[in-house]
C-alpha cells in the first residue's frame, strides 16, 4: 500500500491514495501511522478518494478523530494530485466534510485554497497556562477559538491542553493564540500565531487556524474584510478575509513516498 509524506508550514501528514475507496482506515491505524515512534509520524492523515469523478479529502487527526476541514492538509492534498499526475497544475475542486473547496496550485509549489466563509459566531474564553484569554469563536468549517493577546505567545506552555467552554464548543475546539506584529503592513496586517489543535495537540501550523486568526483580529476592529500574513512556528501563510469567503495561500511540500508493510497494517485492524 502506497503512502506519501508531506507538510504545509510543517503541519505534517501521511497521504494515503485510496482512489477506489477500499481502505478500512480505523482509529487504530490512524493513531499508529501518526505515532512518531512506532509509525511514520504525522499530525494527521489525508486519505485520497475519487468518487463519481470528484476528489474527496478524508481528513483524520492524529488521535484518530475525524475533522471537517484541514487548510494545510488541503494544500498538500492538491499538491499530491498534481505531483501524481491526477490533475494538471491550476485550479480544481476538492470535496471535504465542510463542502467543496476550490484550490489553485502555483508553479512555485505554493497553493491557494478558497476556504469559504470564516464565520465569527461569538466570544469565549480559553484557559491557557493559568491565564484566561478572551477571543472570538470562528467557524471555518471546523471550530476555532482565536484569541488575540498582548502577552507574547512564545511564553505560553501548550504542553497542557487549554480549557474551553463545552457549551459553546460541544465538539471540542482548536485554540489559537495571536500576537499582532504589525497592524498596517504592506500586505494588510502581520500576525504571529501558535495553536493547540483538537485531536492533535500543539502543532507547528494550522491552516484553518490562521484563517480564524485573521477573522478574529479583524472582528476585534469591527471589520469583516482584510488580509494579513500569519507567522507560525513552521513558516508563513497569507490569508484574505471577505464577508462571504476567505483564501489561504502557503507552501505545500511532498517529502517522501513508500510502501506500508502489509503485515504491520493488517495487525492493526
Ligand atoms: N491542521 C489543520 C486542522 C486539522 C483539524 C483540526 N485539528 C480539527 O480537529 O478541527 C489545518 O491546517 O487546518
Amino acid at each position: 500500500m502506497e503512502f506519501v509524506k508531506g507538510h504545509g508550514t510543517e503541519n505534517d501528514f501521511v497521504i494515503l491514495p485510496d482512489l477506489d475507496d477500499q481502505l478500512d482506515l480505523t482509529v487504530a491505524r490512524v493513531q499508529a501511522l501518526c505515532d512518531r515512534q512506532r509509525g511514520l509520524g504525522a499530525d494527521g492523515v489525508l486519505r485520497v478518494v475519487r468518487s463519481d469523478g470528484k476528489w474527496f479529502m478524508d481528513y483524520r487527526n492524529a488521535d484518530g478523530s475525524i475533522a471537517e476541514m484541514c487548510g494545510n492538509g488541503l494544500r498538500v492534498f492538491a499538491r499530491y494530485l498534481v505531483d501524481a499526475g491526477h490533475q494538471p497544475q491550476g485550479t480544481f475542486v476538492v470535496g471535504t466534510r465542510a463542502g467543496d473547496k476550490t484550490v489553485t496550485t502555483h508553479p512555485d509549489g505554493s497553493v491557494t485554497n478558497d476556504m469559504g466563509p470564516a464565520r465569527v459566531t461569538g466570544t469565549s474564553i480559553a484557559a491557557v497556562d493559568g491565564h484566561g484569554i478572551g477571543g472570538f469563536a470562528v467557524d471555518v468549517g471546523n471550530p476555532h477559538l482565536a484569541c488575540v493577546t498582548d502577552a507574547p505567545v512564545d511564553g505560553f506552555d501548550l504542553t497542557v491542553p487549554p480549557g474551553f467552554d463545552p457549551v459553546i464548543f460541544p465538539h471540542g475546539v482548536n485554540i489559537e493564540l495571536i500576537n499582532v506584529l504589525d497592524a498596517d503592513s504592506p500586505r494588510g496586517g502581520a500576525l504571529k500565531m501558535r495553536v493547540y489543535e483538537r485531536g492533535v495537540g500543539e502543532t507547528r501550523s494550522c491552516g484553518t487556524g490562521t484563517v480564524a486568526s485573521v477573522a478574529s483580529w479583524l472582528a476585534g476592529q469591527g471589520r469583516t474584510t482584510g488580509s494579513a500574513t500569519v507567522d507560525v512556528l513552521g513558516g508563513q501563510v497569507f490569508v484574505t478575509i471577505e464577508p462571504t469567503t476567505s483564501t489561504l495561500t502557503g507552501p505545500a511540500v511532498l517529502v517522501a513516498r513508500g510502501e506500508l508493510d502489509k503485515s504491520w497494517w493488517d495487525a492493526l485492524a
